[in-house]
């Protein structure tokens, strides 16, 4: 595998689930696979999750690790190719791509999106500048549009919790925030449960927050959120800013905010949230220190995804 950014980088969505699992099991039996090999890990944003428990599944594969906080430890990056640098941008992201490329064996990096310029966002112009010129495979953070990690970090969570023959009802509910924030996240959501394609597949959100069809696919797309919950096994909680008028927050109705009654339609549904969450904003304290709420359990189980993938990367595998 050259990169992970997209479940389109992966051959089989069942099948890493099932390595991610079985690390989960086992999770030092390839601790030698990534033996003097390094990882550099570059962050833009904050981060705590992707962050720690990639670090940790790199440790687990006998890999070193750097971590680079480029956006405050590193140079003014300039991100378009022909630019005359006489502003702010002290490098060219050709050179420090490059010659990051030359430390590390594989390069993971984090780039939030603007939520100013659709296209440039949609295009990831910054992923792939770094994905051009590092010249070693590249694992993505969380980039302008998608979070791969984090989503089959959730696809492993609703698997390994599952345990009906039936499919699973899950649904994806839009919830409010304070800031406007990417859409990155709902969309991979929605496009690594279309690609694992064991569950059946709602998203509710007010008029106006709808996404990218090429990431939703055929997923049922429901406006009333009380219907779209009746039924669900799994609901996935997330804020994101409106697509349609992008990057720009158009609904602030506080009765999307996820409580135990808006839950109660539900088949006592396990409530799923990639973290960082705004207490009482997007959930309601009564559903995170509930019985149901496992967002805990998810966010361990970030460590097994990066470790299945990284090791499929070791192996050229992907
Ligand atoms: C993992 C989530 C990262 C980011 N969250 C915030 C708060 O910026 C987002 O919503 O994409
Ligand atoms: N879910 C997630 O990616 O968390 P961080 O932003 O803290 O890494």
């Amino acid at each position: 595998m050259k990169q992970f950014i997209s479940v389109d980088d992966v051959p089989s969505v069942p099948r890493l689930v099932d390595i991610a699992l079985d690390y989960k099991k086992q999770p030092f039996k390839d601790r030698t696979l990534g033996e003097n090999k390094t990882l550099g890990m570059i962050f833009l944003n904050p981060s705590l999750r992707t962050r720690l428990s990639t670090q940790v599944a790199a440790k687990n594969l006998g890999m070193e690790v750097v971590v680079f906080n480029i956006d405050k430890e590193g140079w003014q990056l300039e991100m378009n190719d022909g630019a005359i640098m006489n502003g702010n941008t002290s490098e060219h992201v050709k050179e420090a791509a490059a010659v990051m490329g030359q430390y590390f064996d594989i390069m993971a990096i984090r780039t939030f999106p603007g939520l100013k310029d659709k296209e440039s966002d949609y295009k990831e112009k910054y992923i792939n500048q770094f994905i051009k010129y590092a010249g070693v495979p590249v694992v993505s953070l969380e980039s302008a549009t998608l979070h791969p990690l984090q989503s089959l970090t959730d696809v492993i969570t609703i698997k390994e919790q599952w345990q009906q023959p039936r499919r699973p009802k899950v649904v994806m509910t839009w919830a409010p925030h304070v800031k406007p924030l990417p859409q990155a996240v709902p969309n991979s959501f929605a496009q690594w449960i279309n690609g694992w394609g064991e569950a059946d597949f709602v998203i509710t959100h007010p008029e106006g927050y709808e996404l990218d069809p090429k990431f939703t696919g055929n997923a049922q797309i429901e406006y009333d959120q009380d219907k779209a919950l009746e039924g669900a096994d799994f609901v996935y909680v997330k804020n994101w800013s409106s697509y349609k008028d992008y990057g720009k927050i158009t609904c602030t109705d506080s009765s999307w905010m996820v409580t135990n009654d808006k839950l109660k339609g539900t088949n006592a549904a396990k409530i799923m949230h990639c973290l960082p969450v705004r207490r009482n904003v997007v959930i309601a304290d009564e559903v995170l220190d509930g019985p149901n709420a496992i967002v805990i359990p998810e966010a361990a189980n970030r460590v097994w995804a990066a470790q299945a993938v990284l090791s499929e990367i070791l192996k050229g595998n992907i």
